[in-house]
């Protein structure tokens, strides 16, 4: 009897732990991104951009921002290696699609990659934030005329946003993720994997 109350106690009370997924084309800056929150929401300081190289595998990061708990999955963008990101799907609250603003070569790439994440089954009702990355650099469209670009069809009931940072100075970023939280604690997905872990013993 004990362990079902402090099991329901612990699914009412405790703070949930946010998956979220960053994802988008190699070179789009998914990984300074990373380290920039981790400089901006802990005393970690994070790798400078000169250190950091193409993602391979999977980089984790672990903060608390904006009063919740997020665990960051940043997964390599390469062509050959997007065939892994499904299998995060599953677990994901919200998905950041990161784009790199001021290359214009890569728009049609990065959208087809997008088109193809919002199709998926496994995402339905993830909150999905868009970043038009490398603000600092000249050139960079605003995130208005990337959401004129991209002309995405598959949001209708998604709770999106498109928002202009710079992984590198930080412009805009800590607007994003409060953005984010709020939307991760109010969508039906998050209550759908609350339960599902509640049901799993892991809440
Ligand atoms: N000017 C500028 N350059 C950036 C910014 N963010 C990333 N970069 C640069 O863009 C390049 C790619 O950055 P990464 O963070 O490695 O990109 P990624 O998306 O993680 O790439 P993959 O791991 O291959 O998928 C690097 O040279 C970064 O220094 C930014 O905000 N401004
Ligand atoms: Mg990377």
């Amino acid at each position: 009897m004990f362990s079902l109350f402090y099991g329901l106690w612990k699914y009412l009370f405790s703070k949930t732990e946010f998956h979220v997924l960053i994802l988008g084309i190699d070179k789009s800056g998914k990984t300074t991104l990373l380290e920039k929150l981790k400089s901006l929401y802990s005393n970690l300081e994070g790798l400078p951009p000169d250190r950091i190289v193409p993602t391979v595998g999977l980089n984790i990061g672990r903060l608390e921002a904006a009063q919740a708990k997020l665990v960051f999955w940043d997964l390599g963008g390469q062509i050959g290696l997007r065939t892994i990101w499904e299998k995060y799907y599953e677990e994901a609250h919200a998905i950041i699609y990161v784009i790199d603003a001021a290359n214009p070569s890569n728009f049609e790439s990065s959208k087809s990659a997008l088109e193809k994440i919002l199709r998926h089954e496994d995402l339905r009702g993830a909150p999905l934030l868009i970043l038009a990355n490398k603000q600092d650099l000249p050139g960079a469209i605003s995130a208005e005329e990337l959401a004129r670009y991209l002309d995405l069809k598959e949001l209708d009931e998604r709770l999106y946003m498109f928002e202009a940072i710079s992984a590198y100075d930080g412009m805009g970023i800590k607007n994003s993720i409060e953005w984010l939280v709020e939307v991760m604690e109010r969508s039906k997905r998050t209550e759908t994997l609350r339960m599902r872990a509640g049901a799993a013993g892991q809440v």
